[in-house]
């Protein structure tokens, strides 16, 4: 079995000369070797690498049987988190369930309705959010690798005092699942004290690279989709993007081509998208390569769109605007359903023309017409392609993107596995909210503040 993304580089050949990937080789190499041997900056961040190859069995029996009793008992699953401790799970609930779960009759679903909170302080959202939760049976699952993180904090906090009032505090309890740090941060301590059933995010693995974690695993798997295929699917990724050489190893051209394009002036990479059910997992991506490489004055932008959508909101501007784009498309081939242009009798439309044909095959052609605009409009397009949108291909398609920015941050030049730029916000947040601790950063900002008002 090989991995079942494979990278187009043929449409990218104007953008791209023979000698500049040969002149990348050296450096391919050696960004390899210090991935590989654990040289590199953020070493203690590898545990990643080998996740889909080291199979706690007992793990994902645990996983799975938690699940299973979720779904069996669940209307509602919660899953608090924000970042990494969301975004993997729902880029892959997203992109693998039925996207109009929540209207199916009960018969049809597989599990509970799937929401997610801990991301913001939306007041509406998460009012809205408990309002729906009425009568109906709800469990949870609280994320945070540190266990301090204050949007997930603050969103437990809410959910946990709903669950008591509604449940009592001995049932709540039963219903409450934190995935979360081995033995420290704040979740870890108030599990322990509850007595939660618990999860762990190992110490080696980062926020955004844990979605083969119990972090993504358990709501994935409560979403009714199979674990093991998408771990086989990034496990036959990780064999396959284990070749040093740049000429053998997909994911080592993909983080070539960016390095190329990023020397050569482009400011943003577009990930480009022809199927709703991928729009989670832009967000995800986005979040891979905007903590992986925005440091220290670098990096590409990473931004998404959602075609042919944005086509008609954003396509005025890939094509004619500022030239610092190029895109990445993830095309998939086959879609699971199949559906037919009816003919209509008096042909108002006039789309007769197309009666008979499904819409993967329009869109097919309204991805190419788009892949040779856009690159007469010198938006170099990559391609990545895979055949159908199933477990086993989205495990190898995020390990090949993770392996990919891994690459890709020591080529730049940056460690992959920091974020220390999160900080700044969080910083402020805490002193103007009154944290303990931050008493003179708080009167410095208010004053600035106050100066701007
Ligand atoms: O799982 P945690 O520790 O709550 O962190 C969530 C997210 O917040 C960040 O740490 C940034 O603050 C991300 O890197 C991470 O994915």
């Amino acid at each position: 079995m090989s991995s079942p993304v494979s990278l187009n580089l043929n449409y990218i050949a104007p953008f791209v000369a023979d000698h500049e990937w040969d002149q990348l080789r050296p450096a391919v190499s050696e960004a390899h070797r210090r991935l590989h041997t654990g040289n590199g900056a953020g070493a203690d961040f590898l545990g990643w690498m080998d996740l889909p190859d080291k199979g706690d069995h007992e793990e994902l029996e645990r996983i799975e049987k938690t699940a299973a009793g979720i779904c069996e008992h669940a209307d509602v699953f919660i899953v608090i988190g924000i970042g990494g401790s969301s975004l993997g799970a729902k880029a892959v609930i997203s992109g693998l369930s039925h996207s109009f779960h929540s209207f199916l009759q009960p018969k049809k679903k597989n599990g509970p309705d799937i929401l997610f909170l801990g991301e913001h302080f939306g007041s509406d959202y998460t009012a809205e959010l408990l309002e729906a939760l009425a009568g109906k049976n709800v469990y949870v699952n609280v994320i945070s690798k540190s266990g301090t993180t204050t949007e997930p904090a603050i969103a437990f906090r809410i959910v946990k005092t709903w669950m008591e009032k509604t449940y009592g505090k001995g049932e709540a309890k039963k219903r409450i699942i934190a995935t979360t740090d081995r033995e420290k941060g704040a979740l870890k301590t108030m599990a322990n004290a509850e007595g939660y059933e618990t999860f762990v995010v190992p110490d080696d693995v980062g926020g955004r690279y844990s979605v083969l974690t119990p972090v993504g695993l358990l709501p994935i798997a409560v979403g009714g989709i199979s674990i093991r295929d998408l771990l086989a699917g990034a496990r036959e990724a990780s064999y396959e993007y284990t070749e040093e050489r740049l000429s053998h190893n997909q994911a080592y051209q993909y983080a070539a081509f960016r390095y190329l394009m990023y020397q050569k002036g482009k400011q943003i990479e577009l990930l480009s998208t022809y199927e709703p059910k991928l729009t989670d997992f832009s967000g995800w991506w986005k979040q891979l390569y905007g903590e992986s490489e925005g440091k220290d004055g670098k990096g590409l932008f990473p931004a998404s769109v959602a075609f042919t959508s944005d086509l008609h909101s954003m396509g005025q501007y890939v094509q004619e605007g500022r030239r610092h784009l190029f895109e990445t498309v993830l095309y998939i081939g086959k879609s699971r359903n199949k559906i037919q242009i009816p003919r209509s009798d008096g042909d108002e439309d006039g789309l007769d023309f197309l009666a008979g044909e499904h819409l993967d095959a329009i869109n097919k052609k309204a991805y190419q017409g788009t892949m040779l605009a856009h690159t007469d409009g010198s938006v170099p397009n990559l391609i990545l392609e895979m055949e159908q949108l199933n477990a086993f291909s989205m495990g190898a398609l995020i390990y090949f993107f993770e392996k990919a920015c891994a690459l890709s941050g020591y080529l730049l030049g940056v460690n992959p596995f920091d974020q220390p730029g999160v900080e700044s916000y969080k910083q402020n947040m805490y002193a103007l909210l009154g944290k303990p601790g931050h008493a003179k950063r708080r009167i410095e900002l208010e004053e600035r503040l106050n100066e701007w008002e």
